[in-house]
């Protein structure tokens, strides 16, 4: 066998994971399809070098016909027809998993990326969650004795997986030498363990699919499905997996995306702040008319946000697929009233858009969530499981409408970028420690809300943005300066053991990627080099 863990077991239970028949069948995952992956993230930087020199994106002449014809996606199974309420959260710690299936949502969205930070553990205690999930054995004893079960009064939410994107390697096994795929070692564990479990449910194998650039790369994962299906011996077109439209150039794909995908995508996500990261990333070079003003002023009703929701539900109902809303960061704190009440007033507000938008359901980070979500959803469904009949005819949105980031309202401050410098510090230590969600200032911060962060620093850095509030020019210097006066906040506020342990080394490595002359691509690269 050409596959080895190149750690040892992660923890004693593990061995129920890490199987010789799972590993072969990771084995042979990787086999046919590596090279494939590699020849997508090529595309990946070529297309972002057509970009940087054109200072441009649009809809691709070759596939006119795939958006001109008429067709359908595979209809969705009866557990994916209401989605109105989607849960997020990793799968590990098992009482997090726990919560999030007892929570009330009609899905939950177990991610194995953005909200987890992928040490070897967490990779395989997520597996091992899900594994015994789907097998309702899953249990967990907190330290101080509290008890958590699934709860039997009431349906458990749907398991939709969300592995690793393309571009992560998992580098505690190997592959003929190589480092394995995340992507792959994420799905295949998954469904190895649990395709014919969860049919033998009245379920399935659900899965979201985050950070495609491209309707290659999802036709990649077409034939990963029909090889998976093949293999284990279920009938082809069981998989249903939604698609995240969280980039830039995925926008110009959404039909191609969908007809590659089409008999088993479900549907498509409006993954917010992945999108507005990549569109950082692709424009980063474009001059100031791509400069995104502060983070936390970039709002879904800024014209060009709402011609990308927009065209992702007309895109979606046309053909049959379910558009889901995405995440308004705000999390409520059940310490904090004001916070929550806050909190619930703006998640409300996001939901209604999306609800009277034509999104057939949409995202919540926290538990006490759910309820709004629903409650916004159950007023504009009423008695129907979803409104894909709802075609939105009268959307026309074009490449203009799309690219048009300068229509954003707000400016950029010192104030954010300080702020940009916190939460990416912060979030990286957090990240280091083997959390890859955390609440900061009553946000939610994840992968994706770090890597605006960091990445606007460098935009701002490279365009000499003016700041509104100081008048001072964004440089390096300026850059560093702030970023230890951050620092220093953040010291005063953890202990000065976890500060040397995961705070040093976040500072370094996000003063690294924010001031090198080179881009770096995704910050969770550089950092997974720092976690075992
Ligand atoms: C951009 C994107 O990709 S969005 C999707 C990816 N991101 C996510 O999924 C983030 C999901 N959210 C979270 O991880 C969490 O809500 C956090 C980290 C932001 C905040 O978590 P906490 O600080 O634990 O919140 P809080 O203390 O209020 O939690 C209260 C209870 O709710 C539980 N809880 C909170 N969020 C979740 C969640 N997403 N899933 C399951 N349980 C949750 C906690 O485990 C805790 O349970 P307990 O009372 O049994 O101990
Ligand atoms: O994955 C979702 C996003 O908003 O990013």
């Amino acid at each position: 066998m050409t596959i080895e863990l190149t750690s040892p077991m992660p923890f004693p239970a593990a061995g129920t994971i890490l199987t010789p028949k799972a590993l072969t069948f990771i084995e042979q995952l990787h086999q046919k399809f590596a090279n494939q992956r590699e020849e997508r993230l090529t595309d990946r930087a070529l297309r972002r070098q057509h970009v940087s020199e054109t200072g441009r994106l649009d809809f691709l002449p070759e596939t006119r016909a795939v958006r001109d014809d008429t067709w359908s996606v595979a209809a969705a199974p009866p557990q994916l027809q209401d989605r109105r309420v989607e849960m997020t959260g990793p799968a590990t710690p098992a009482k997090m998993a726990i919560n999030a299936l007892n929570s009330g949502a009609k899905v939950w969205l177990a991610d194995l990326e953005d909200a987890s930070t992928p040490t070897w553990h967490n990779v395989v205690d997520a597996q091992l969650n899900l594994l015994q999930a789907a097998r309702g054995e899953l249990s967990y004893t907190s330290p101080e004795g509290k008890e958590y079960a699934l709860r039997t009064d009431a349906p458990l939410a749907v398991v939709v997986a969300r592995p690793r994107g393309w571009h992560l390697p998992e580098k505690n096994i190997s592959v003929d030498g190589q480092a394995a795929i995340g992507a792959l070692v994420d799905f295949g564990l998954h469904f190895f363990h649990n395709a014919r479990q969860l049919l033998g449910n009245g379920s399935g194998p659900y899965y979201y699919l985050p950070k495609l650039e491209s309707h290659l790369e999802a036709r990649l994962w077409n034939d990963v499905f029909v090889f998976a299906q093949d293999y284990v011996g279920i009938p082809q077109g069981t998989i249903r997996a939604t698609v995240l439209i969280e980039t830039i150039p995925a926008a110009f794909e959404m039909d191609e995306i969908l007809y590659e995908l089409r008999d088993h995508a479900s549907g498509l996500n409006a993954g917010r702040w992945d999108y507005l990261f990549s569109i950082v990333k692709y424009f980063r070079d474009g001059g100031t008319d791509f400069v995104l003003p502060d983070r936390a002023t970039v709002s879904m009703t800024a014209p060009f946000m709402r011609a990308y929701t927009e065209l992702l539900v007309q895109t979606c109902h046309r053909r049959g697929a379910f558009a889901m809303g995405g995440m308004a960061a705000v999390i409520p704190n059940r310490r904090e009233p004001a916070v929550t009440e806050e909190a619930f007033n703006k998640v409300r507000a996001d939901k209604t858009r999306e609800a009277n938008d034509g999104f057939d359901g949409s995202w919540v980070a926290h538990p006490d969530l759910v309820p709004i979500c629903r409650e916004v959803f159950d007023s504009v469904l009423g008695a129907k499981p979803n409104q894909v009949d709802r075609q939105r005819t009268d959307v026309s949105v074009s490449a203009e409408d799309l690219l048009d980031v300068g229509s954003a309202d707000g400016s950029v401050t010192e104030a954010g970028l300080r702020s940009n410098l916190y939460v990416a510090m912060a979030y990286v230590a957090v990240w280091l420690s083997g959390n890859g969600a955390v609440a900061i200032h009553n946000l939610m911060e994840d992968a994706a809300t770090a890597e605006i962060s960091r990445s606007q620093v460098w935009q701002q850095i490279r365009n000499q943005v003016t700041l509104a509030d100081t008048g001072r020019t964004v440089t390096a210097e300026l850059v560093q300066r702030l970023l230890e006066e951050e620092s220093q906040a953040l010291r005063a506020e953890v202990s000065a053991e976890l500060f040397e342990k995961y705070y040093v080394p976040a500072q370094a490595l996000v003063a690294d990627i924010c001031l090198s002359e080179t881009y770096t691509d995704f910050l969770t690269l550089p950092a997974y080099e720092l976690v075992k």
